[in-house]
């Protein structure tokens, strides 16, 4: 299963970071133009052929963290047509978004200085002032977002109504979960913090005495548990008491290690009242 990139450009102060911070959760890999000219491309600077450099190493990074199924948001200035066709080429699946705002609006919100410090001869070749910011006019932007009449949240919800990454399930978990304890969340997490799209499947028990939850409330638990998780999804599924698994069939089997195999349900039901369960009182982590 391979991840997808959605790539962020527009000109300074556009909002195309806080935009990005909004978009990455926990299985998705935040590439940021300020953080890596600072790291892996430090040794790089403003020139079109260095700005091409920048984003050419960028979009290789973005393509080996998809290749490995994580979902990658990209943040960049991108000014030049030419640089997002050359992305478009390197990045199997990305989608273009451009972070629109008046060059006057980026100006006057300024969040390093960096306009006036270019506006006052300090600063050479910035983009918006004394260097180019190509306006898309080439296909394959998929979405304009107008940051200068929309708040955060909504940029934020637009983005992902449009182009939210698509949910391709690798691992299902096919559980009780009376209740959902800490010892599940680390074989779930270990999979979800991981890049991988999960699936929760609950087993729609008869209500007894070793089955306090219903289906329902136990799902409800557990999309709390994981809200702010988009990778994981949850199912509720028939009783069932057998699970057919066949060999070479294109999945694998894993067991649960011992360690977390010893966090007994049974216990944490004595310990804790319905209410308390339901509010996740349980949950350590
Ligand atoms: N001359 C010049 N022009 C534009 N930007 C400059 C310049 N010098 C430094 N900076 C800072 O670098 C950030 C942009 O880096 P990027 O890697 O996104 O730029 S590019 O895509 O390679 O054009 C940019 O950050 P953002 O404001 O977040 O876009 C600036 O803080
Ligand atoms: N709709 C919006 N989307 C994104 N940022 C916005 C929006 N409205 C106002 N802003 C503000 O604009 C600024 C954008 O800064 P930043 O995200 O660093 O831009 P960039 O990464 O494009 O340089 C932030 O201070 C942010 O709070």
């Amino acid at each position: 299963m391979s991840g997808e990139t959605i790539w962020l450009f527009g000109l300074p102060c556009s909002g195309k970071t806080t935009l990005a911070e909004g978009l990455v959760g926990p299985s998705t890999v935040h590439l940021d133009g300020d953080y890596l000219r600072n790291t892996l491309n430090s040794d790089l600077g403003f020139s079109k052929e260095d700005r091409t450099e920048n984003l050419r190493r960028a979009a290789g990074v973005a393509q080996a963290l998809n290749d490995q199924g994580f979902d990658v948001v990209a943040s960049f200035i991108t000014p030049y047509r030419s640089q997002r066709e050359l992305i478009a080429e390197k990045v199997e699946d990305v989608s273009f978004v451009h972070v629109d705002a008046p060059l006057e609006v980026c100006e006057e919100r300024d969040v390093k200085g960096m306009y006036e410090q270019a506006r006052n001869g300090e600063i050479e070749g910035f983009t918006g002032i004394d260097a180019p910011f190509e306006e898309p006019a080439e296909e394959g932007v998929e979405l304009a977002v107008r940051t200068a009449r929309r708040s955060e949240e909504e940029s934020i919800k637009e983005i992902n109504g449009e182009l939210g990454f698509k949910f391709d399930p690798s691992h299902i978990f096919i559980g009780r979960w009376q209740p959902l304890h800490d010892g599940h969340r680390t074989i779930i997490d270990s999979a979800a913090d991981n890049g991988k799209d999960v699936v929760i499947a609950i087993r729609d028990t008869e209500l007894s005495e070793k089955n306090p939850l219903t289906a329902q409330e136990r799902r409800e638990l557990i999309e709390g548990v994981y809200e702010d998780h988009p990778n994981v999804e949850t199912m509720i599924i028939p009783d069932v008491d057998t699970v057919a698994i066949g060999r070479d069939v294109g999945y694998s089997v894993v067991s649960v290690p011992e360690e977390v195999a010893e966090i007994s349900g049974t216990e944490t039901r004595k310990q804790y009242e319905k209410s308390e369960l339901l509010a996740g009182q349980h949950l350590e982590k």
